[in-house]
């Protein structure tokens, strides 16, 4: 039995994120949760031919059930920039968003792995984690901020640069997911032409959706991809199963930074090896000292957000 818990099921994220979910013959339950919408998000997804069984949950007194026994957990609650906002701009109301979110899935799923799309992903993983320690259930190994976006994009632009085939690409993509803190790994003739597309592609998206969101189509393809690598890891406890995903980890302690995107190969009990950060050469190696005070105070401000506040 795998059950798959995804809130703001109802937003431009959650509708076809639920539908590439519901898509895998892995899930035996997808529990759709949002503020509105999610009976009738439910009753149509429920209708394809797929073994999950969906259930709608809708406002805070049916939060509680729909992550009762929860495996995994989608988080795209919250809301999207318009243009002239940068990610940072969204904690007012994401983390809060995020923080409640969190609490009822450290009491009703502790051990489930927990994948956070929402915004700012910098933040929001670290108010997670604090969520989950303040409850004694945290581990690190279940916590994933989803920065699969990135990755998606790096691929599809490499590949529109002329080489090979784009289903082939496996760009590596580090650090964390806004702006100078996404750091593309990429070869001396894609540098110049890809870096700053590559941070600012959401951006891209925001300007073109002019005042009616983000990414929501592309992310939820990225997101079931990150889902889908976790199911196959977990569930199929298939080896060698690697993602870019934003977690806690080492890798750039020295520069006193707590979460960090590299390479991470999953396992049973979620991550199973952070790989180190690659060799960087010297316009990487600015690139990563450029990233670190940015995602140090996004780090810092959802750190504080949960311990300033009384028990
Ligand atoms: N990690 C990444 O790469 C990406 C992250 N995002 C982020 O994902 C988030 C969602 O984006 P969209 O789906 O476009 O927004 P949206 O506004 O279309 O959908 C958000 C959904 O969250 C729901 N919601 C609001 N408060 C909630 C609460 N307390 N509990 C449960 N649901 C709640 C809303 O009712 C809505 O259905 C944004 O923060 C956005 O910045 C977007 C694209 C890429
Ligand atoms: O740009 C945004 O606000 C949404 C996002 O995270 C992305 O598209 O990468």
């Amino acid at each position: 039995m795998v059950k798959v818990a995804v809130l703001g099921a109802a937003g431009g994220i959650g509708q076809p994120l639920s539908l590439l979910v519901k898509s895998n013959p892995l899930v035996t339950e997808l529990a759709l949760y949002d503020i509105v919408n999610t009976p009738g998000v439910a009753a149509d997804l429920s209708h394809i031919s797929t073994p999950a069984k969906v259930t709608g949950y809708k406002g805070d007194t049916e939060l509680a059930a729909a992550l009762a026994g929860a495996d995994i957990v989608v988080i795209p609650a919250g809301v999207p920039r318009k243009p002239g906002m940068t990610r940072d701009d969204l904690f007012k109301i994401n983390a809060g968003i995020v923080q409640t979110l969190a609490n009822s899935a450290a009491k009703n799923c502790p051990k489930a792995f927990i994948a956070v799309i929402s915004n700012p992903v910098n933040s929001t993983v670290p108010i997670v984690a604090e969520v989950f320690k303040k409850h004694g259930v945290f581990d690190p190994k279940r916590i994933f901020g989803v920065t699969t976006l990135d990755i998606t994009r790096a691929n599809t632009f490499v590949g529109q640069l002329g080489k090979g085939e784009i289903k082939d690409k496996s760009v590596t993509v580090i650090g964390g997911h806004s702006g100078v803190t996404i750091i593309p790994i990429l070869s001396a003739e894609e540098i110049d032409a890809l870096t700053h597309r590559i941070q600012y592609g959401g951006d891209e998206v925001v300007k073109a959706k002019d005042g009616a969101g983000s990414a929501t189509l592309s992310m939820a393809y990225a997101g079931a991809q990150f889902v889908n690598a976790l199911l196959d890891a977990v569930v199929l406890k298939k080896s060698g199963i690697t993602q870019c995903t934003y977690v806690k980890s080492d890798v750039a302690a020295a520069e006193g930074v707590e979460y960090f995107s590299t390479v991470v190969e999953l396992g049973p009990e979620g991550v199973a090896k952070i790989h180190p950060i690659p060799p960087l050469n010297e316009h990487e190696k600015k690139l990563y000292l450029a990233a670190i005070p940015e995602l140090k105070a996004n780090i810092e401000k959802g750190v504080a957000f949960v311990t300033s506040q009384s028990a």
